[in-house]
């Protein structure tokens, strides 16, 4: 089954074409990486797909919905590449507002919020401000607001970005977990070793898909993926 459907999309910015021409199929209860060097298009795509922007051309089609929608919007994580939170309020008071604004109350929104701080090992440092945390620790933040909802889909821009190996670790431990649990997990990355662990990849540059396979497929003959890409996209890759 398909959770996300993108044909045809085009996205320009007044006369400049971002995106052209991007299909795209991403099957249920999998982690998909987009993967792609620095203004590629990979924010610019799952925006879209998250229902943040529209595109130019072509459709997008999310769980049998056209995108944008609100009603699948409530159904999809976007955990964005810069992180929105309130940082004069705590950890805890931020969750709390997203939880209301995803609709959750009572006691189903305390467990939420007790089970997502939980995840991203931040229960100890729940009631301290935002703005005494670590760059990781909102990165961590973030990613817990972005899972309160238990999304069918979960949008992640570059999510391990300033997180340590152990974290990160743990992170895609738990990535794995959801997606056993029948969650689709859409993440943007420019790490290599982080694109191994998707179980399907699009390799994406200058606004294109320029290969999409497993990580297995993509590699087809390269020692790695770093290479493979380096293959795909030509040797003035700037990352
Ligand atoms: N609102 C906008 N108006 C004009 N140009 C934009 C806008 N948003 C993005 N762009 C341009 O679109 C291109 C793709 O940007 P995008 O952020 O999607 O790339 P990316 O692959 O996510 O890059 P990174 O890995 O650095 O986040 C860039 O050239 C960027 O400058």
């Amino acid at each position: 089954m398909n959770a996300i459907e993108i044909r045809h999309v085009k996205k320009a910015f007044g006369k400049t074409e971002i995106l052209t021409d991007i299909d795209m199929i991403v099957q249920k209860q999998t982690i998909f990486g987009l993967l792609g060097p620095s203004g590629a298009g990979k924010t610019t795509l799952v925006k879209m797909i998250a229902g943040i922007q529209n595109p130019t051309a072509g459709s997008i089609i999310v769980n049998q919905t056209m995108m944008p929608s609100f009603a699948m919007m409530e159904k999809i994580g976007y955990m964005a590449q810069s992180d929105a939170l309130y940082s004069e309020l705590s950890a805890l008071e931020n969750l709390d507002f997203f939880a209301s604004l995803y609709g959750l109350k009572g006691k189903k929104k305390k467990e939420r919020i007790h089970a997502v701080l939980e995840i991203v090992n931040l229960a100890d440092h729940a009631k301290k401000t935002v703005s005494s945390y670590s760059g990781g620790m909102k990165r961590r933040l973030s990613l817990a607001a972005a899972l309160l909802h238990e999304p069918e889909i979960l949008i992640l821009d570059e999510p391990t970005v300033g997180i340590d190996p152990v974290l990160r670790a743990s992170i895609w431990r738990e990535l794995r977990c959801l997606r056993q649990n029948g969650t689709t997990i859409l993440v943007t990355t420019h790490v290599m070793d982080e694109a191994e662990k998707c179980d399907q990849l699009a390799m994406m540059r200058e606004g294109r898909l320029i290969s999409t396979g497993t990580p297995e497929d993509l590699k087809d003959g390269s020692k790695t993926l770093e290479e493979a890409f380096l293959y795909f996209g030509g040797a003035s890759n700037e990352n």
